[in-house]
C-alpha cells in the first residue's frame, strides 16, 4: 500500500522573467508538508528567485513578471486578488545574514504579534517563551529578554530571527542560506534546530552546501539555469541521481 504524500505547496508551470531575462523556466513541483526540502544548484540557477516566489517577495522587484501559479493548500497565491500580506503570515522567511531589529530580544520575538494587534501581556509572554524555546534560544536569553538583540552573537541572532518568524505560527518557513554567515558550531546548532522545527513547519532551504542538504533535508530539488532538473528524496538524489546533470553537480564536476 502506498501512502499519498501530503503537500504544503504546489507549483504549476511557474516561469519568471526579470525584464527580458528568464530566470525560472516552467517549474512544476510539490513541496511535502512538515518536511525539509532543499533547493540546490550552481550559482545563478534561480534558487533564491524560486524561494522568493513562495512568499511573493519578487513583487517588490520592478520589471519582474511571473506566469503559472503556486498553490498554498487550495489557495492560488499568484493571482492578482491574492493578499501578499496575509500570505507572508503563513509563509515566513529567514535570510543569509541575521537581521534582528535594533530592539530588545523580547520585542523582536513579539513583533509580528504586535503587528497583528495582540496587546495582552500574558499572551505575548507565552508566545515569546514558546518561540524562543522552539528556536533553541530560551536557556541562553531567558534572564535577559530586555537586552538589545544586536548584542547577541551572530548564531544567537539567527536563532532569534527564527524565533521571530515562528512566533506568528506560519505554515512554511523559507530559509535562504541561513548558515552561510555562521561558524561551524552555530551552523550545527541551526541544522539540529531545523530537524526539530519540521515537526511543526514545512521548511524550504536554499543552500550552496551539498553536505548540508544531504545532512538535514528529506527532499532535494536540483536546479540548473532556471529549470528544475530533478526532485527526489534526498538519499536517492545523492546516491542514485536519475539525470546526468544532477550526477555531474553532486560529484563536483561543475558548480
Ligand atoms: N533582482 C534581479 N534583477 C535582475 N536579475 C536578477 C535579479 N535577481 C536575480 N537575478 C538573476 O536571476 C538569475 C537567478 O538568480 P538567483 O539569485 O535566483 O540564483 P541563485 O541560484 O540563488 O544564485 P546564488 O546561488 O549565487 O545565490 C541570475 O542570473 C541573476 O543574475
Amino acid at each position: 500500500m502506498t501512502t499519498a504524500i501530503d503537500n504544503a505547496l504546489e507549483l504549476k508551470s511557474l516561469s519568471l522573467w526579470y525584464g527580458e531575462k528568464q530566470a525560472l523556466n516552467d517549474i512544476s513541483l510539490a513541496i511535502p508538508r512538515r518536511r525539509i526540502t532543499a533547493l540546490i544548484g550552481p550559482s545563478g540557477c534561480g534558487k533564491s528567485t524560486l524561494l522568493r516566489c513562495f512568499n511573493r517577495m519578487n513583487d517588490v522587484i520592478d520589471d519582474c513578471r511571473i506566469s503559472g501559479d503556486i498553490f498554498l493548500g487550495n489557495q492560488a497565491i499568484m493571482q492578482p486578488g491574492s493578499d501578499a500580506t496575509a500570505l507572508r503570515r503563513r509563509v515566513g522567511m529567514v535570510f543569509q545574514r541575521p537581521n534582528p531589529f535594533p530592539k530588545s530580544i523580547y520585542e523582536n520575538v513579539v513583533y509580528g504579534l504586535r503587528l497583528q494587534g495582540v496587546r495582552d501581556r500574558r499572551i505575548l509572554n507565552e508566545a515569546a517563551e514558546r518561540a524562543l524555546r522552539a528556536a533553541a534560544l530560551w536557556p541562553e536569553v531567558k534572564d535577559n529578554l530586555g537586552q538589545n538583540a544586536l548584542t547577541l552573537s551572530s548564531g544567537q541572532q539567527q536563532r532569534l530571527v527564527i524565533a521571530r518568524a515562528i512566533a506568528i505560527e506560519p505554515e512554511v518557513l523559507l530559509l535562504d542560506e541561513p548558515t552561510s554567515a555562521l561558524d561551524p558550531i552555530s551552523t550545527l546548532v541551526i541544522e539540529e534546530l531545523m530537524t526539530t522545527l519540521k515537526q511543526h513547519f514545512t521548511l524550504i532551504l536554499v543552500t550552496h552546501n551539498m553536505q548540508q542538504a544531504a545532512r538535514v533535508s528529506d527532499y532535494t530539488a536540483f536546479m540548473h539555469q532556471g529549470s528544475l532538473v530533478e526532485f527526489a528524496e534526498t538519499d536517492r538524489l545523492f546516491t542514485a541521481p536519475q539525470q546526468r546533470r544532477t550526477e555531474d553537480y553532486i560529484t563536483g564536476r561543475y558548480g
